[in-house]
């Protein structure tokens, strides 16, 4: 009875006043100031009780908007000595490259194609539970046994990047970890902000304050296009309209990019990657739980545009953009600020990589068909206002010109290595799909 007297006493907010007119509360009110004294250490007890039981300790893994509250446990002489190991590099004029997202699709694939020419690679992951963390954690198992270690924590951990820049000097920031997905951004907004903006903020601020500072290429998005109805999309085009909170976030990063770059001398290169598919692909694309659906005889859904307008992508197999990644790291100037003070212009760039031939998704059902031999339950709907755009198409010509990136993989060709990983891997052979 005393806290609810206290609550409508205290005004937290000026509508609060109106209560004490009412005759009720005045019934409540206490004169005894031994009443108030308890009242105060009830009140200092709750706060120290919010405070350590709603502290980064207890964590809910499962929330995604929550996950500035997990902590992860990093440090001390032997990890250290992984950290060392990992990141040491082999090879004559090799790079030592700090991976964020290395348990991810793309990221597992760049660190093993580095750790395979010499580079010194180390992982940095979060293992959240966007999707299926079991697959994630077999991505670990592969990186490993080629001599990865990925450190688990979160690119909005500063002491632990601080650390990792204190343990080993990289040369290159490979920054692959974000809130992927269009349409899961309705569902968990937050996650997006919490990944691609406040931790890409917090990532540039550790790499603008390290002395030498690194060169950093990072995963930006084909959806930063959005509307943008002129194909190919060139990076001349505009991508002031994007349609998911996911593409604005991406965007966003780009000119967050633009700023450490102007202010610091951070030399930034943004890749914007065009449907990336492939063994040891995301669970979360279409491909992919096409693939489980149809093999389950469940039925999937094939978007269409209005009046029947076909839905398409420029799907892009991951060796190709491995190759991109790679190029887009050998090119890299170096940044030309130490201690947080530009000394002069840096580099800073922005490229698709994608495959320049759209495929219609009810062609990649049909390839799908194909490969798997077993018929597509297909529930043809309109395309949801969810995010999607209806096409996307990549110029590739500046990556061309500047990286040499050249595709070379079809989707037909694509996806017959994905279904060949995809049975292996989900009939037991986990450890074998290679
Ligand atoms: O290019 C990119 O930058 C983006 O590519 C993909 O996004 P998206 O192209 O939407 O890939 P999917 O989610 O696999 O969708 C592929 C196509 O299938 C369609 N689709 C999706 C789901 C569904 O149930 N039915 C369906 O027809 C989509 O509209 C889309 O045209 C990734 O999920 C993003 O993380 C990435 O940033």
């Amino acid at each position: 009875m005393k806290q609810m007297s206290h609550l409508d006493n205290i005004p937290s907010t000026p509508g609060k006043f109106k209560m004490e007119k009412s005759p009720y509360i005045h019934r409540l009110r206490w004169h005894s100031s031994l009443a108030k004294l308890t009242f105060w250490s009830l009140v200092f007890l709750g706060l120290i009780f919010l405070f350590f039981f709603r502290s980064p300790s207890n964590p809910l893994p499962s929330d995604p908007s929550r996950r500035s509250l997990r902590t992860y446990s990093w440090g001390g002489a032997a990890w250290e000595k992984r950290v060392r190991s990992s990141a040491r590099v082999r090879s004559r004029n090799g790079i030592s490259v700090l991976v964020t997202g290395a348990a991810g699709f793309v990221g597992t694939h760049v660190s093993s194609a580095l750790k395979r020419r010499g580079d010194g690679v180390l992982g940095l992951d979060s293992f959240n539970d966007y999707y299926d963390p079991s697959l994630k954690r077999a991505r670990q198992a592969l990186l490993e046994r080629t001599g990865v270690f990925i450190v688990e924590g979160d690119i909005n951990d500063s002491a632990l990047l601080k650390k990792l820049f204190e343990v080993v000097a990289f040369t290159h920031v490979m920054h692959l970890a974000a809130q992927a997905g269009v349409r899961y951004a309705m569902e968990n907004p937050g996650s997006y902000v919490h990944s691609n903006i406040a931790g890409l903020v917090n990532l540039l601020e550790v790499c603008k304050s390290v002395n030498p500072q690194p060169a950093i290429v990072w995963a930006s998005s084909s959806s930063v296009y959005g509307l943008n109805s002129k194909v190919p999309f060139s990076e001349k085009d505009r991508t002031d309209q994007p349609a998911s909170l996911y593409a604005a976030t991406k965007k966003a990063g780009e000119e967050i990019a633009h700023t450490y770059n102007h202010i610091y001398g951070l030399s930034l290169t943004g890749l914007r990657f065009f449907t990336v598919y492939g063994p040891w692909g995301r669970p979360d694309m279409a491909y992919f739980f096409f693939t489980r659906d149809i093999l389950k005889g469940k039925s999937i859904s094939i978007f269409e545009a209005a009046n029947h307008g076909t839905v398409a992508r420029d799907f892009t197999y991951i060796d190709d953009i491995v190759k991109g990644c790679l190029a887009a790291l050998d090119t890299a100037e170096k940044s030309t600020g130490s201690g947080g003070k530009k000394k002069g212009p840096a580099q800073l760039r922005v490229f698709n990589l994608g495959n320049t031939s759209p495929v219609p998704v009810s062609d990649l059902v049909s390839i799908l068909e194909r490969l798997l031999k077993v018929k597509a339950k297909r529930n043809i709907m309109k395309l949801p206002r969810n995010g999607d755009v209806q096409f996307t198409h990549a110029n590739i010509s500046l990556a061309q010109r500047e990286l040499g990136y050249k595709p070379t993989t079809d989707l037909q060709t694509g996806l017959k290595k994905f279904v060949r990983w995809y049975l292996s891997y989900y009939s037991g052979g986990k450890k074998a799909a290679g």
